[in-house]
């Protein structure tokens, strides 16, 4: 535990320090009882020597000043490193997280991220110390007693040693609970949390449907879970902790008999029998103590095993020497092949989209069009085969150049929660006021913009929810323009939109992808976005079963042309009923 925190501590000074500041504090500890025994030896003798007790005296007040001096300077210190351990923690997680490939960010990632960088950075840094310091302090102790023991009486020293061990078996027994127990908790405790976000997403859906109150039922069973899982732990831990506090009962009473029994038999005088039993109490104090603590030890090292864990995330392959200059806007892919884990969702594909060319992907729900436009945009890295943007395999290509010459338009459009001009800006902070209004009539946003009462300062909302859906699409099609991306990738709205939202994307969509400096491949759905495509590639589960021009393909009569048909019929069939 000590050493995956020592590891996962970036500035390493710091939690020495700590470590030796606690160290010294025990030491002080047992030094201290130590000096009892010349103190009372002289007090009880029938002839105090006086000069005697005045040095002990100083030297224990020095020790004592000292030890409180060190026990202020030690919050101060163990404050600070806990402030420092979070802060450098946390940077250390979002700095990698930044390089994690794109397809790591799933729901549950995120959820488990969250986790991370709030509850277990908090828990990892404030235990450290808070408990940190407390540990350290309970072993040290009744190993320094054991030590003063010693030199009083060897007999009493070898019980205590005795019990040590025996102690010490019984509480890794409890600590083996302990951390099981956390990790089920763990588990249980961020299923509730899933639970209480996805009730709050889904409380429009659930007031439609009149199921508020039935809507509680996952997060209700998520709690009962985590306390049926609770119940249980604390009910397997009671029989090692009933026998760590036997351990610790029948030692105490053991030194109290053999010190008893040694002081009738003269082997020691009055002063160190009394030493004795101020040693045993304080031998056991700690020791009980360590119940408490090892709860909290187990649940900061499983926290420490978890961020340990998100910091050894593998990131995206980086180039020793990238290739920073992207020579023409040329997508290609060559015999490419991926797979979700062990599920195969692109075989043997290849294709080449020319600079300044637009490409359509069709194919039916699941067979891969997400997936490749991803493999495009380096979200994952193919598994088989290459891509290649100019000529140059993608994953020898510098990322952040590969990255600001691609712009991506999802269904799906995530607007931060700042103006609607805020918004564009992140595309390109520098673009002046004219370049701004360009992008946006390209984009069909003009007339949206002059409807709004803010205009370009109208606030989007959380995730831009205050926009519809096409809305949303349109201001993410500005930015592609703002961006002067040369490769954009485009998932058109597969779903219905109102006739306005419809016009205005497919006419944003069209400007872009007729813009002979840029190169789309486009996820399409409308027959009129497909058709005014230059190539058509056709998907099936995961291979390309037809590519061509939108014209030459209609003269095959294959796929699709049967999917333009099928179009057709739909249109047909909607405008007669
Ligand atoms: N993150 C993921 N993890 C595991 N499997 C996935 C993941 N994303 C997609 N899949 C699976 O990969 C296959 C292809 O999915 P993909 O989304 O690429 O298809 P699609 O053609 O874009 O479908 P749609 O038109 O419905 O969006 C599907 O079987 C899907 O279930």
């Amino acid at each position: 535990m000590i050493k995956r925190l020592y590891t996962l501590f970036p500035n390493k000074s710091v939690i020495l320090r700590l470590t030796v500041l606690n160290v010294i504090l025990a030491l002080l500890q047992g030094i201290l009882l130590a000096m009892l025994v010349p103190i009372l030896h002289c007090l009880l003798e029938p002839q105090p020597d006086y000069s005697s007790i005045t040095i002990w005296l100083t030297t224990g007040g020095i020790a004592f000043l000292c030890y409180l001096i060190l026990t202020a300077i030690s919050s101060p210190v163990g404050f600070s490193a806990s402030m420092k351990l979070a802060e450098q923690l946390r940077n250390d997680i979002m700095s990698r997280v930044t390089q994690f490939p794109l397809g790591w960010f799933t729901a549950d990632k995120k959820a488990r991220l969250a986790r991370n960088i709030t509850a277990d950075v908090g828990l990892i840094s404030q235990l450290a110390v808070t408990i940190g310091a407390p540990a350290i302090v309970a072993i040290i102790v009744p190993v320094a007693i054991i030590i003063v023991a010693f030199f009083i009486s060897w007999k009493i020293g070898v019980l205590l040693l005795v019990c040590m061990p025996i102690a010490l078996l019984v509480l890794r027994w409890i600590a083996r609970i302990a951390a099981e127990e956390d990790v089920k908790l763990d588990k249980e405790a961020t299923k509730i949390a899933g639970q209480a976000i996805e009730l709050g997403q889904a409380q429009t859906v659930l007031r439609a449907a009149g199921k508020s109150v039935e809507g509680t039922a996952a997060l209700q069973g998520a709690l009962e879970r985590h306390r049926i899982v609770y119940r249980k732990g604390l009910r397997r831990a009671t029989l090692p902790y009933l026998g760590f506090t036997g351990t610790l009962t029948v030692g105490f009473v053991a030194v109290l008999f053999l010190t008893t029994y040694l002081f009738l038999e003269q082997s020691f005088s009055v002063p160190e029998a009394i030493v004795l039993f101020i040693l045993a109490v304080r031998f056991i104090e700690p020791l009980g103590h360590f119940t408490e603590l090892i709860g909290a030890l187990e649940a900061m090292d499983n926290a420490m095993k978890r961020v340990q864990q998100l910091l050894q995330t593998p990131t995206l392959p980086m180039p020793e020497r990238p290739v920073n200059d992207i020579k023409s806007a040329s997508v290609q892919a060559e015999n490419i092949a991926f797979a979700y884990g062990e599920n195969p969702v692109i075989e043997n594909v290849s294709f080449h989209c020319p600079p300044g060319s637009a490409t359509a992907l069709i194919g039916a729900s699941g067979s891969g069009k997400t997936t490749l436009v991803r493999l495009i945009a380096r979200f994952y890295d193919v598994h088989k085969g290459a891509i290649k943007i100019g000529g140059t395999d993608i994953r020898k290509l510098d990322y952040n150049t590969m990255m600001n010459d691609i712009a991506i338009i999802f269904q799906d459009v995530y607007l931060f929660d700042i103006t609607i001009k805020e918004n564009l800006l992140i595309a390109k902070p520098d673009a002046t006021e004219s370049e701004l209004k360009e992008a946006a009539a390209a984009a069909q946003l003009t007339e949206m913009l002059e409807r709004l009462p803010d205009g370009w300062d109208t606030k989007t909302g959380e995730s831009g929810l205050q926009l519809s859906g096409g809305e949303r699409q349109r201001v993410s099609i500005a930015r592609a323009f703002l961006k002067k991306a040369r490769m954009i990738l485009i998932d058109e709205a597969a779903s219905a939109l109102d006739p306005e939202n419809e016009r205005a994307i497919s006419k944003a969509i069209a400007n872009i992808s007729h813009d002979k400096n840029r190169t789309v491949i486009i996820i399409a759905h409308r027959p009129v976005t497909i058709q005014s495509a230059n190539q058509v590639i056709v998907l099936d589960k995961g291979k390309v079963i037809e590519m061509g021009s939108p014209q030459d393909l209609l003269k095959q009569n294959g796929h699709y042309a049967k999917f333009i048909q099928q179009y057709q019929q739909r249109k047909e069939w909607k405008v007669e009923g």
